[in-house]
């Protein structure tokens, strides 16, 4: 399916869904110094062809412009004439979309998921063992214990994206860059919410714990 061939409606829709979850986001404090950077998915997807909307790069996450967002192609390239530049991590965006075929990808950087990645980096996954909230991503086993993978983080955001090829858990709606912070996925934009806020509550808890068990 063309970008031209995408209803005005549905690239509406999706500008305002991230614009909400954008403010939302801004609200608990999850883009400090201008980080993070949040998708939705627009039309039809297949592996080699999709499109979506993603904040621009290096803007302040907390207020509202008409310059937030813009939409690009499965390779990042921009679908309109734009002076916008997509964010940096696009690629890694673009990656996660061609692997899961989710509607949605929200990325932030927090105190918490940066402390976990570096406390479980030898491990390259960080162990969750038996916390109801496991059950936000759908895995709704007795004691379920997951793994969320941890990859490495280069300068060069391109050079990330062979490791998520690799390490992406399709049971798994999120994937964790080194001492960076989370990208969080679902369905649609109310999924991919669900799930970020179940890992961060999840890796507080993991964080607490383990010291805790270190006293
Ligand atoms: C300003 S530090 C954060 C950036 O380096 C990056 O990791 C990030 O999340 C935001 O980049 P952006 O290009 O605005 O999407
Ligand atoms: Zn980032």
């Amino acid at each position: 399916m063309s970008f031209a061939a995408i209803s005005t409606e549905d690239k509406q829709r999706a500008l305002s869904e991230l614009s909400e979850v954008k403010s939302l986001f801004a609200s608990k404090g999850w883009f400090p110094g201008t980080s993070g950077n949040l998708s939705i998915r627009v039309g039809d997807y297949a592996p080699d062809e999709f499109h979506f909307a993603i904040t621009a790069s290096g803007k302040d996450k907390s207020l509202s412009t008409p310059e937030d967002f813009l939409f690009v192609d499965q390779s990042g390239k921009p679908c309109e004439t734009t002076r916008l530049k997509p964010s940096a991590e696009t690629s890694i965006h673009c990656e996660i979309y061609r692997m899961t075929g989710c509607g949605a990808i929200f990325h932030i950087h927090s105190v918490f998921n940066s402390l976990v990645s570096e406390l479980f980096w030898e491990r390259k996954s960080i162990p969750v063992d038996g916390v109801e909230l496991i059950k936000a991503f759908n895995i709704w086993d007795e004691e379920a214990q997951i793994e969320i993978p941890i990859v490495s983080n280069f300068a060069h955001v391109p050079s990330i994206v062979p490791e998520v090829t690799e390490r992406l858990d399709p049971r798994i709606p999120g994937i964790m860059l080194r001492k960076h912070g989370i990208y969080a996925w679902g369905a649609n934009a109310f999924e991919a919410k669900r799930h970020l806020e179940a890992f961060e509550f999840l890796f507080e808890y993991v964080y607490r714990w383990e010291l805790l068990k270190r006293k």
